[in-house]
């Protein structure tokens, strides 16, 4: 099995971006370029990463109306990422012209619930239930809108993987045990993700502000 995990490079000057990504190259499978990386450096900072020859995963989380996702997936079609997300709660309409808009080869999976968000958090957006029912929900709308996948925790994923056989599942909010967990609250280990049915492990601050990220890295591929 290939390296399943994708750094998350959300650090805001471009060289010491590239030069983390260098460094922990040979132990991660790809690279995710968020909204902090997207907004700072554009689409020639994606490049630049590229270039180093990891297949992209952009986390631009598009969540507007159908005809503007669907102008937006076509826009970085030329950046050619492997992977692009988009927020599932934008409905399914939202969702099926966003994949017919992406490039032949670009997977599109739907946010559901946020790894940042518990029971609480989720009933002040006025959604009452579990966060397990709500990633339930908004999967099955995902996949009947045609994605590729949803991005959920590795506390649902177990579940999600049993109802869609042949999803893509990516997963981040995860920690190696004992390391903290600062905003994520749905958080568990990258081999319990793992071994639960993910297909993408999202793995930022414990590696990228490890003081030895090339090790800390190689340390949880080992855990794998
Ligand atoms: O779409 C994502 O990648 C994402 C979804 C989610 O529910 N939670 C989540 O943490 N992420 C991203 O995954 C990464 C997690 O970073 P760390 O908490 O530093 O490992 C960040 O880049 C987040 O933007």
């Amino acid at each position: 099995m290939s390296n399943p995990i994708f750094v998350a490079l959300d650090l805001p000057q471009l060289d010491p971006a590239l030069a983390l990504l260098k460094q922990v190259k040979a132990h991660v499978g790809g690279v995710k370029l968020g909204m902090e990386f997207f907004y700072s450096h554009g689409a020639s900072g994606v490049r630049d990463v590229a270039n180093i020859g990891l297949p992209i995963f952009l986390d631009l989380k598009l969540h507007d109306i159908p005809n503007t996702v669907a102008g937006a997936m076509q826009a970085i079609h030329a950046l050619e990422p492997a992977i692009v997300t988009v927020h599932a709660s934008g409905g399914r309409a939202m969702m099926e012209d966003a994949k017919a808009a992406a490039g032949e080869h670009c997977k599109v999976v739907g946010v559901t619930l946020l790894t940042s968000m518990d029971e609480r958090d989720l009933a002040r957006t006025g959604v009452t239930g579990s966060p397990h029912d709500q990633v339930m929900r908004l999967a099955e709308l995902a996949e009947s809108a045609g994605l590729d996948g949803i991005v959920c925790s590795g506390r649902e994923v177990g579940a999600v993987h049993k109802q869609w056989r042949k999803g893509f599942f990516v997963v981040p909010g995860l920690r190696p045990s004992g390391k903290a967990s600062g905003d994520q609250k749905r958080v568990v280990t990258p081999r319990q993700a793992r071994d639960d049915g993910a297909s993408v492990l999202v793995i930022g601050r414990p590696i990228t502000r490890a003081e030895d990220p090339a090790a800390a890295a190689r340390e949880i591929e080992g855990t794998l």
